[in-house]
């Protein structure tokens, strides 16, 4: 399945166990050229769990464009108006949109130092991350925030501008991220519209990330530099990012494609 841009392979694991090994994880993303590995898993109370895997065999929390994937799944087989996805993160909830697109809530941004995790305490407005040369760096004080998995977010003047598949690992694995983090490069076009380019932990660069999709409209406009709801433009699609004052959560919404099933 494919939300705009970011390519899942999505296994129905809710009849049939699946325990895929890493190296299993990583063979199914080549395979079938995806970003991420999702299963659908039966819980207890929600309409079901999505375990996630990055194209690196690594497991993660988090994954917006994989939750608007399976949200639309789970909307059309149960023909509900809302669906609720449980993650390691977080509960999560799903809508039709209009012109069917999907809306998901993806809950409140996290901006503790500690909840993104940061090695150290900081400013997460702009850490102390400088990439190129010290006196005059290629990048510089990312900003920071989590939505269930980390981001560390540059505000650039040119997203085209940069060798990403060069940098981004730089920041990927740098120290002050003990758990790796995803690499946003945002240039503010104006109040309501972000450029994004993502270099994703343990999958690099794709063409959408939903969760740093959020993550760059929740720094852009803490910083004063955007409204609270903006188009982000990335390179496979756009999704519209609304972080709604009235209860702190995040909305995403955007299209969602299939384009294959199997039943194996
Ligand atoms: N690479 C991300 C997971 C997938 C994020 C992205 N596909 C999205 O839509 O949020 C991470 O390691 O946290």
């Amino acid at each position: 399945m494919n939300g705009a841009g970011n390519a899942f392979a999505i296994f129905d694991a809710r009849s049939t166990p699946f325990a895929p090994t890493q190296d299993q994880i990583r063979q199914i993303a080549t395979d079938l050229k995806a970003d991420q590995v999702i299963a659908l898993e039966r819980d207890a109370t929600k309409d079901v769990f999505m375990r996630i895997w990055n194209s690196d065999g690594g497991e993660v929390a988090a994954c917006g464009n994989g939750a608007r994937a399976v949200a639309h799944l789970i909307l059309e087989e149960t023909g509900k108006q809302m669906v609720t996805i449980q993650t390691e993160a977080d509960m999560l909830k799903g809508f039709k949109a209009i012109d069917g697109l999907v809306t998901v809530d993806m809950g409140s941004p996290l901006m503790g130092w500690e909840d993104i995790p940061l090695a150290e305490k900081m400013d997460v407005r702009g850490v102390d991350v400088k990439i190129g040369p010290m006196d005059n760096p290629t990048l510089a004080r990312p900003a920071v925030v989590s939505m269930g998995n980390p981001h560390a977010v540059f505000f650039v003047k040119d997203v085209n501008a940069y060798n990403i598949p060069q940098l981004g690992p730089l920041v990927e694995w740098h120290p002050l991220f003990p758990e790796g983090t995803n690499v946003g490069f945002a240039q503010v076009l104006d109040r309501e519209h972000i450029r994004l380019r993502v270099w994703e932990r343990g999958a690099g660069l794709t063409k959408a990330c939903g969760t740093g999709a959020c993550a760059a409209l929740v720094c852009a406009a803490r910083a004063g530099l955007t409204e609270r709801t903006v188009k982000l433009i990335l390179d496979g699609g756009e999704l519209l990012i609304d972080w709604r004052e009235n209860d702190d959560h995040v909305y995403m919404t955007g299209p969602v494609e299939i384009e294959f099933e199997t039943v194996i």
